[in-house]
């Protein structure tokens, strides 16, 4: 097809991405939005952009569906490793992946890979105490910032609007995501429900939310080794310990050729 790009469509817990392998197109926030539109576009989340990076099997670059760039994506990152292994035909066991803030190592497991969260910083590092909201709260950067709320009942949460009034708050200067967690009954178990900065809605899953949430979770009540995260995108684990590691499914949905 003329005018046309070649692309790739892959969902990592319902948190879907649109693949451009070396892409040739300039990446302008009005191309990223229109083809990350659900109903003109291909529809997605966001566009991952695979490019060679010395001493790494690539780089990865995340733009949002609103068509800004991100530093890190945490699904994004486990569905570009899935789609170089499948183009290596399985050739490794753990990719090196670049991403605007550090090269991130994924690792093959039984049926998916999973990410050593290796860039953790700015734990607590703004006042939270006068956000009365909800029990608790929690601040950290897994890659980007994430603002978690312990919540009664996560499902009642009108989500659009009530993390709005966090997601642009003052408190923030490059603005946050925002996860809302309850805990469950089964041991060490929550259901966990993210608006995502970029995307300006709630996501099926958040892979550097879910991280943020478990080391919540750790920090308020002592959490350890494996936590299982709930989503509307399945289930997927954390495990904290010295190193921390986040995994999930990856499902290839389509591939195909988009008109330019
Ligand atoms: N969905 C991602 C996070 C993507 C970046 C985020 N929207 C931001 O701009 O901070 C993940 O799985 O980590």
């Amino acid at each position: 097809m003329k005018n046309s790009l070649k692309f790739t469509k892959f969902s990592g817990n319902g948190n879907d991405f649109i693949i451009l392998d070396h892409p040739t197109v300039e990446m302008t926030p009005a191309f990223v939005k229109k083809m990350c539109d659900r109903h003109f576009g291909v529809g997605a989340d966001g566009i991952l952009t695979l490019t060679e990076f010395a001493g790494t099997d690539g780089e990865m670059r995340i733009f949002n569906a609103d068509g800004g760039e991100a530093e890190m994506c945490g699904n994004g990152l486990r569905c570009l490793a899935t789609y170089i292994d499948q183009k290596l035909n399985h050739a490794k066991n753990a990719y090196r992946i670049k991403t605007m803030n550090a090269t991130y190592e994924v690792i093959r497991q039984e049926n998916a890979f999973a990410i050593e969260m290796s860039e953790i910083k700015d734990k607590n590092l703004y006042d939270l105490s006068h956000f009365h909201e909800f029990d608790r709260s929690f601040f950290i950067n897994t890659g980007v910032p994430h603002l978690v709320f312990l919540v009664k009942d996560a499902k009642a949460i009108d989500i659009k609007p009530t993390a709005a009034r966090y997601r642009y708050h003052s408190t923030f200067p490059n603005g946050t995501n925002v996860s809302f967690v309850e805990i469950q009954k089964d041991y060490q178990t929550a259901y966990v429900r993210t608006y995502e900065r970029g995307v300006e809605d709630e996501t099926h899953s958040c892979g550097t939310g879910l991280t943020a949430t478990a080391l919540a979770l750790n920090y308020w009540n002592g959490w350890k080794e494996m936590i299982t995260l709930k989503t509307l995108g399945g289930t997927q684990r954390v495990l904290v310990g010295d190193k921390v590691f986040y995994s999930g499914e990856v499902k290839h949905c389509f591939s195909g050729e988009y008109s330019l």
